[in-house]
């Protein structure tokens, strides 16, 4: 893995670690084909693309009943630790939940905020090189959490399905389950064929083919945001265990070839060392071959600052996915750390913990995203609608500024909507 100096960075190196794309740009007229072809033959498309994706001859797309069925034949064990998952994420998306409110702001000027459930919503759980039943709890909990009556899941079709991850989809409660992978899937919950129905909002994490069908039908169905292949940047002082930062990186290197790691520090001999450690560790790693491609991408590496501000500001400008601090004034170096999707404090709190079980959602922006959004929350799946009164003696404050810039604006019909309520006084 290479060491690289933050100061001597060029600027087409830095337009590649700063702009990276993790290969969605490159993956979009294909997903384009597909998502085109899916609107246009239904069903029919999405067998054949899991014929030629998926090397799975698929009978029947909707798997809902298997769900039920996963869950009781489940062995206990992993029963429990899906059910310890599930329990730690709802219980940080209720504690995100939001309450209407109204209040008095002046005398018989009443104003508030509600907030409701989108009524139908199409999660993507991924399962191509892994299963992901993490994604399946992280998805659908906070869409159930919110109140979201129907959610729609698509995953990957294969000879036989994944038995955690369809069991976690009824721990989660979905409402329905397809089996359909990538683009077709993403276009599927869109634009609905003849077994899947359309969704208002189409949301979940996915490689390079998912997230180009999301950003494809953005402009017809509402998404989350591009939640791609995963990313870690780590921030270490001279205190940090090189071998512990190597792990996070090997990590989230493991998700897929795409995946982007870098780990930022002011220590030289320590960057060498983290660079060593990954390169051993990938060897141990039954993914060496996806590990090592991530580790050797253009926006990977373990880069070298003059100081930690220097360090700082790499990763801030990095805005990763997933940010952990691996340094003794870690709370210090959090309030200089606005571009993340989460983070991880400490040595103690891999970024896996995270990926399952210590509550937090899992599904976060990408190729830059943090920079304008948080991750999946109850936020994502509730819309807000603003509710007010006025007593007449309220809206007569306000008759003199409404009807003024409205004239402004040359509206008089709004101006005389106002005078129209004085008219006889
Ligand atoms: N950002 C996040 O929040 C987050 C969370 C979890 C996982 N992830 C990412 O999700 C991804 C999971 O990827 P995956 O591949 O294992 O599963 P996936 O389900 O995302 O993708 C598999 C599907 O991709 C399609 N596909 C594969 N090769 C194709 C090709 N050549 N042309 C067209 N379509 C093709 C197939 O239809 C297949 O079903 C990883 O990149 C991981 O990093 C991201
Ligand atoms: N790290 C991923 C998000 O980028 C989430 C995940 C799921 N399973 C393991 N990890
Ligand atoms: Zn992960």
């Amino acid at each position: 893995m290479d060491v690289r100096d933050i100061a001597t960075l060029g600027p087409d190196e830095r337009r590649a670690i700063f702009e990276r794309d993790s290969g969605v740009g490159d993956a979009s007229e294909v997903a384009a084909e597909v998502v085109g072809r899916v609107r246009s033959e239904g069903d029919v498309a999405l067998r054949d693309y899991a014929r030629e994706f998926d090397d799975v001859e698929v009978g029947n797309l909707d798997v809902t009943d298997a769900a039920e069925r996963a869950y009781e034949e489940l062995d206990d064990e992993m029963r429990e630790h899906v059910e310890h998952a599930a329990t730690n994420v709802r219980a940080f998306h209720e504690a995100q939940l939001p309450e209407d409110w109204r209040e008095e702001f002046s005398p018989g000027r009443e104003l508030g905020r509600r907030f409701r459930p989108i009524e139908r919503v199409g999660a993507y759980v991924p399962g191509g090189a892994a299963a992901y039943p993490s994604s399946a709890l992280m998805t659908v909990l906070p869409a159930k959490v919110a109140g979201v009556p129907h959610v729609a899941v698509c995953t990957p079709p294969a000879e036989e399905l994944n038995p955690v991850t369809l069991a976690a989809l009824h721990v989660a409660g979905a409402d329905a389950v397809y089996q359909v992978g990538g683009a077709q899937a993403v276009a599927a919950l869109a634009y609905g064929t003849e077994t899947v129905s359309a969704v208002k909002k189409v949301v979940g994490p996915g490689n390079r083919f998912v997230t180009a069908a999301k950003a494809a039908v953005r402009g017809d169905v509402a998404i989350d945001f591009l939640a791609g292949p995963s990313e870690v940047a780590v921030l270490a002082d001279s205190s940090a265990d090189a071998d512990l930062v190597a792990a996070e990186l090997v990590a989230q290197a493991e998700h897929d070839p795409n995946a982007s790691v870098v780990a930022a520090t002011d220590d030289a001999a320590l960057a060498e060392a983290i660079a060593e450690a990954c390169d051993r560790q990938a060897g141990e790693r039954e993914r060496e071959e996806t590990i090592r491609e991530a580790l050797e991408g253009d926006a990977s590496g373990v880069f070298r600052g003059r100081s930690m501000p220097e360090a700082v500001l790499f990763v801030e400008e990095y805005a990763a996915e997933h940010v952990a601090i691996h340094a003794e004034n870690d709370e210090e170096l959090l309030d200089r750390i606005t571009n993340a999707g989460s983070v991880f404090l400490g040595p103690e709190t891999p970024v896996a913990a995270g990926d399952y079980a210590s509550g937090t959602n899992h599904v976060l922006p990408t190729n830059g995203g943090p920079r304008v959004t948080g991750g999946l929350s109850v936020d994502t799946f509730v819309r807000s609608t603003t509710v007010q009164r006025l007593s007449h003696e309220a809206l007569g404050d306000l008759r003199e500024t409404v009807t003024a810039l409205a004239r402004a604006e040359g509206l008089e019909a709004h101006a005389e909507s106002v005078e129209k309520r004085f008219s006889g006084e």
